[in-house]
C-alpha cells in the first residue's frame, strides 16, 4: 500500500486555527475531491501536478518525518488535497508509537476510520465562494468517525458576507464543535506577493462583523504563515 504525497515539509509553525503557533511537520497529500475556486494549494490538487507527487509507503513517509525532525515529536499535521481519500491508519500508528501527535486538515467529505487516531481532526467545510456544496450527511458521519479524537475543531473560510451568514447555520448543526474562522486570502499564486494590508482589511472586516453582531462563538485568526511567509510553498 503507497500513499500519493505532494510534499513534506517543516518543522514550522500551525498557521491556521486550534493548533496556532504550534510545531509542525507537514504531510501534505496528493488528490482532492473538491476543487475550490480559491484553493491556496492547487500543488496537491489539480492532476496537472500529479507527476510531482510520489508514491511512498507509510514507512518511507515516516522516514521522511523522522528526519526533518531529527526524531524530536512534534505534531504532524496531514493536509492535502484531501488526505482522507487515502488510507494514513498505519503512518500515524507509527508515528503514536514514537510519541508524535498527529492532527489533519479535511474539508469533511470523506469519513475514515483513523480520524479516531487522531489527536486534532480539523473539519472545515466550504462556504458558497467556494463553488463547492457540502454533503452534511457525509460530514456528520465525520464528525462521528472523529468523535474518539482528542478534539475535532471546524474551522470556515469566509471571503464576504454570504459566507459569514452560511457560517452562522454551519455552525449550527454541529454546534458543539468549537468554530474557527479564518479571512480567505484572495491571491494563491506563489509568485505573486501578498496583499498584506489588504489580508488584515478582511480580517479587520471579519472581526468587526462577528463583534458587531454579538456573535461571540468563534475564534477568530489570520493565517499566520501567510503573514510571515506569503504564499511560498513548503512553510
Ligand atoms: C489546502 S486545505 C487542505 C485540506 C482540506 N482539503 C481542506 O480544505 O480542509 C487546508 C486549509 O486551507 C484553507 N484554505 C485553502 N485556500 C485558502 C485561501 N485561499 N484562503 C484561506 N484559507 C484557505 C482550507 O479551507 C483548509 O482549511
Ligand atoms: N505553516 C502552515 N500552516 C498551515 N496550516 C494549514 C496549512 C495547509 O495548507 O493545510 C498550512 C501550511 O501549509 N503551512
Ligand atoms: S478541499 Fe481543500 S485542498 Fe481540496 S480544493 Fe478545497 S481547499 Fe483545496
Ligand atoms: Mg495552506
Amino acid at each position: 500500500m503507497s500513499l500519493r504525497i505532494a510534499e513534506i515539509f517543516g518543522p514550522t509553525i500551525q498557521g491556521e486555527g486550534a493548533l496556532i503557533g504550534e510545531p509542525t511537520v507537514f504531510v501534505r497529500a496528493g488528490g482532492c475531491d473538491y476543487r475550490c475556486s480559491w484553493c491556496d494549494s492547487l500543488h496537491a490538487v489539480d492532476s496537472s501536478h500529479r507527476h510531482s507527487w510520489a508514491s511512498m509507503s507509510p514507512e518511507a513517509v515516516w522516514n521522511e518525518v523522522l528526519r526533518l525532525s531529527e526524531g524530536e515529536p512534534l505534531t504532524i499535521s496531514l493536509s492535502g488535497g484531501n488526505p482522507a481519500i487515502q488510507d494514513f491508519g498505519p503512518l500515524i500508528a507509527r508515528g503514536r508509537a514514537a510519541g508524535y501527535r498527529f492532527a489533519c486538515e479535511t474539508q469533511g467529505s470523506v469519513a475514515r476510520s483513523w480520524f479516531a487516531e487522531l489527536d486534532t481532526l480539523v473539519l472545515s467545510p466550504k462556504p458558497p465562494s467556494s463553488g463547492e456544496t457540502v454533503d452534511w450527511d457525509a460530514f456528520a458521519k465525520c464528525v462521528s468517525a472523529g468523535s474518539a479524537a482528542r478534539q475535532t475543531v471546524v474551522k470556515i473560510v469566509i471571503f464576504d458576507e454570504i459566507d459569514y451568514q452560511w457560517a452562522k447555520q454551519a455552525h449550527a448543526l454541529h454546534a458543539h464543535l468549537p468554530l474557527y474562522l479564518q479571512p480567505g486570502n484572495p491571491e494563491v499564486d506563489p509568485e505573486t506577493p501578498v496583499d498584506l494590508q489588504a489580508l488584515a482589511a478582511r480580517l479587520e472586516w471579519l472581526t468587526e462583523r462577528a463583534m458587531g453582531d454579538r456573535w461571540f462563538t468563534p475564534r477568530i485568526l489570520p493565517q499566520l504563515h501567510v503573514l510571515i511567509w506569503g504564499n511560498k510553498r513548503g512553510v
